[in-house]
This record gives structure tokens, sequence and C-alpha cells, in this order.
């Protein structure tokens, strides 16, 4: 049976001024929930995928997007459910960055990324960062 199409997604990579990422915790009863992400969340229809990504980071880590870069889309298979991750690296913003929904979040080292457990899709986006490719 052919599988529904993926569910697109904007999601963004916040640096700091020390090179840190920004990533927080997904509440345990979503999808790929307990694992770390980078902010973002579903483009809905008929927005562009940089709005969807101004919208989401407003709402879920309080800074409204002034800049941002597309780095590279990723489609991964989790059997429930096919995703596109655009991810974007945001190079200008306004606001401080803080989590705004209630879940864990913090600064994270790119060296250090390894030892937090991201859903699959994200390797390559790890990858890149941990090797200082980004
Ligand atoms: N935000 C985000 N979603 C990711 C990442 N990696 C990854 O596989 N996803 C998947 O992308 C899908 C959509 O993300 P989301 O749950 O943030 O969407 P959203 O903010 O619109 O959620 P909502 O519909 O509950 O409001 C989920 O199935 C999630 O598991 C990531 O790094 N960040
Ligand atoms: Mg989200």
């Amino acid at each position: 049976m052919a599988k529904s199409k993926p569910i697109h997604v904007a999601v963004g990579v916040i640096l700091n001024s020390d090179g840190a990422v920004f990533i927080s915790r997904r509440h345990a009863h979503l999808h790929q929930g307990g694992k770390w992400e980078f902010p973002g969340g579903k483009v809905e229809a008929g927005e562009t995928v940089l709005a969807a990504l101004q919208r989401e980071l407003q709402e879920e880590c309080n800074i409204a997007v002034e800049q941002a870069l597309p780095l590279t889309v990723i489609e991964h298979d989790y059997g429930d459910k096919r995703v596109r991750l655009d991810v974007w690296q945001v190079t200008s913003f306004s606001g401080e960055v803080k989590q705004r929904e209630g879940q864990e979040w913090c600064w994270v080292a790119k060296h250090e990324l390894d030892a937090y457990p991201f859903p699959a899709a994200n390797q390559a986006i790890i990858d890149c960062l941990t090797q200082g490719q980004i």
C-alpha cells in the first residue's frame, strides 16, 4: 500500500555566542517522546518553511527569527510515520532564548551532542555539528 506523504517539519539550529546549540527534550507522550530535539514543528498548508520556522521558534523558544539559512533536508521513515525535516540555521534573531512549553532544555557544546539521544532522523545534523561542519 502506498504510504501517505511525509510530514513536513521546519527545524531550527540556534547557536549562542559560545557556539553552543539550543536543544530541548520532547514531552514523553509525543512521537519520539523523551528524545532531545531542535525546536520546530509542522509546516502548515500554504505556509513557507521560513514562516513556519519563525512561528514555531516564537512559540517554543521565545525568539523572533530575523535571518535563517537552509542547511539540509532529511527524509526519514519511522515506520509509524514519515518525516521531512527542513533544517535551517538561525543566523540572526531577537529576544532571549528560553523554552516556553515546559520542556527541559539546555545549551550544549557541539562536541557533547553525542551524549543526548535524538530521533534517528537527526543523526546527519548531529554528525555535521559534532564534526564542526556547522
Ligand atoms: N521539532 C522537531 N521535530 C522533530 C525533530 N526530529 C524529528 O524526527 N522530529 C519529528 O518531526 C515531527 C513534527 O515535530 P513536532 O512534534 O515538533 O511538531 P509540532 O511542534 O508542529 O507539534 P504539534 O503538532 O504537537 O503542535 C515529529 O514526528 C517529530 O518526532 C527535531 O529535531 N525537532
Ligand atoms: Mg515542535
